[in-house]
């Protein structure tokens, strides 16, 4: 990927695990809701993905698109998620296909799918004995609304994918967490990803060839029920954490072990 790439959500979470993991490896234009606290390394916008002259201005010139922002509470509530994730997500796209762009990143989530986590399910299914897996071919089947947004916004990638021939990549992103997995939180550590492993898996989505691909974005935890099959197989992703390796805040055991 030659061409700047359009980050949006650059301030949050995983926008700085990206640009930690990936920060020198492109030519960035980021995009804050609101102006950041320190001077960016890259180009840099403030604006609001509701807004299309705020998305008009993000994605000219840009080669790709990594969209993060909006609302990531899982309590959110509609008229949030509606404006934020699902408005926000489909004006990205029209100014995404109007400017020629490549291809197009979009932060799906564990949310999409949550609601397969039934009272039967669990807690087995987040644990390394149970062979329980989504693959990414099942239909969304969300747990909250917030989980509702995030669905629409794979949906929307399927629509703009097959009617103006974007490049569409949904990473269903677990939960991230800086150094370690979370603590005592079982289905937290079934789909942890790790800082570095967010960074790489959203390389891979910059550089892989494909069309239009769900996958999910979790580390390569030995307790897990997400198959990381079609991520490796579509993008090429070689997770190096594992919570497992983990004893609390603790690695106990070290990557390549
Ligand atoms: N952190 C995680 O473990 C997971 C995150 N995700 C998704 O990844 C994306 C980023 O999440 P985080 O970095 O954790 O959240 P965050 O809240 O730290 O970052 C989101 C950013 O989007 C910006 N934003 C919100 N509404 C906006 C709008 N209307 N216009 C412009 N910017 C807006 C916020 O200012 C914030 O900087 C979200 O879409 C979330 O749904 C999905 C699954 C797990
Ligand atoms: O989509 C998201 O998922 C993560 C993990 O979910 P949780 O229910 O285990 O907390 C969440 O932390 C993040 O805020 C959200 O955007």
């Amino acid at each position: 990927m030659d061409d700047p790439v359009l980050l949006t959500g650059a301030g949050g979470g995983v926008g700085e695990a990206i640009l930690e993991g990936i920060g020198d490896a492109y030519e960035w234009k980021l995009m804050f809701h609101s102006p950041p606290v320190e001077e960016p390394d890259h180009e840099y916008l403030v604006g609001d993905v509701t807004d299309e002259e705020d998305v008009a201005t993000a994605v000219a010139g840009v080669g790709a698109v990594i969209h993060l922002a909006g609302d990531p509470r899982k309590t959110a509530p509609w008229n949030s998620v509606l404006s934020n994730n699902i408005d926000g997500t489909q004006k990205m796209y029209e100014a995404a296909v109007e400017e020629g762009v490549e291809k197009f990143v979009y932060a799906s989530s564990n949310h999409a799918v949550g609601a397969f986590e039934t009272e039967q399910r669990t807690p087995e299914m987040y644990r390394s004995d149970d062979d329980f897996l989504l693959d990414g071919t099942e239909l969304p089947r969300p747990g909250n609304l917030y989980g509702v947004s995030k669905a629409t916004g794979e949906i929307l990638g399927r629509y703009y994918h097959d009617e103006h021939g974007i490049e569409v990549c949904n990473i269903r992103i677990g939960n991230l967490t800086r150094n370690h997995p979370p603590i005592d939180y079982e289905r937290g550590q079934a789909m942890w990803l790790s800082y570095r492993d967010c960074a790489h898996i959203h390389e891979c989505a910059l550089e892989a060839d494909y069309e239009f691909e769900i996958v999910y974005g979790i580390s390569d935890n030995d307790r897990k029920y997400y198959s990381l099959e079609r991520a490796k197989e579509a993008l090429g992703y070689n997770p190096q954490d594992n919570s497992a390796h983990f004893e609390g805040e603790e690695r106990v055991v070290e990557p390549d072990a």
